[in-house]
């Protein structure tokens, strides 16, 4: 399974190709305004990539995001307000994989369980905690097998007590399968990611193994993440992101 991309949107100023190999997850850095979450939206489908946009040799660049093979996981977790736990993973179960209402609600269920929130099935989005509604919203995201994940800043909304156990559910999440995620937090981007990317401008500047360029950066914004947290240099992060997986 692979991803090959090349996004070129003017209106943003973003301008890359970027392939992904078997099971590859990428974690995209870079300042404010550098082009993470547009080229999220081009994979996601709710821009136009302008290039080609290849999943396992396949195009799926004029497919509208419904239709793509992508889960996307965002900072808010994005619930249908008018729909109960059940019904918003059951949604993308119905509409995209194109499963019977009963059979899709009772497929639902089973995730729900999975993710360890089968009990909040009966409630609606604004009756659970920012923890668990993200919870939820992985489990949709999840629901209809995608075969690449999208993961834009999910733990950025969550207090630090909620954050190790989703970061869990997270790497689960990925596990065989395609990811890309953008993050701010270097020891997302170590946990979560084999590979990092930093973006500038709308353009890719640096590009490695997470280790290295955390460690070791040739960008002035991953030099700056460094500065910043000086345990990336004092760490052995091989190390680290076995020791926390
Ligand atoms: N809805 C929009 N309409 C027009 N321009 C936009 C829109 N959203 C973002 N931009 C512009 O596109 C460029 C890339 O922004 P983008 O949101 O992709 O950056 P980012 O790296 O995700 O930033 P951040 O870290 O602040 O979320 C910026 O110049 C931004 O001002």
């Amino acid at each position: 399974m692979t991803l090959s991309l090349t996004a070129s949107v003017p209106s943003r100023g973003l301008a890359l190709e970027l392939s992904l190999a078997a099971g590859e997850r990428v974690a995209l850095l870079g300042p404010n305004g550098a082009g993470k979450s547009t080229t999220l939206d081009v994979l996601a489908g709710f821009l136009p990539a302008s290039g080609p946009l290849l999943l396992d040799g396949a195009s799926i660049g004029a497919a509208p995001a419904y239709r793509r093979p992508i889960g996307l996981l965002a900072q808010q977790p994005l619930l249908f307000p008018h729909l109960d736990v059940l019904g918003n993973v059951a949604f993308p179960l119905e509409h995209r994989r194109g499963l019977e209402r009963r059979a899709a609600r009772a497929a639902a269920a089973e995730r729900l369980e999975e993710f360890g929130v089968g009990h909040l099935a009966r409630r609606r989005p604004p009756q659970l905690s920012g923890g668990q509604a993200q919870r939820v919203a992985l489990a949709r995201a999840l629901a209809a097998e995608p075969r690449l994940l999208l993961l834009d800043e999910p733990l950025a909304a969550l207090d630090v007590t909620a954050v190790p156990e989703m970061r869990r559910a997270l790497r689960a999440a990925m596990e065989g399968r395609m990811g890309v995620v953008v993050t701010h937090d270097p020891l997302d981007a170590l946990l979560l990611a084999d590979r990092a990317i930093v973006l500038q401008d709308g353009r890719i500047v640096e590009d490695g193994p997470v280790t290295r360029v955390l460690s070791a950066p040739t960008s002035d914004f991953a030099r700056s993440l460094l500065e910043q947290s000086p345990w990336l240099a004092a760490a052995d992060l091989t190390a680290l992101r076995a020791r926390l997986a």
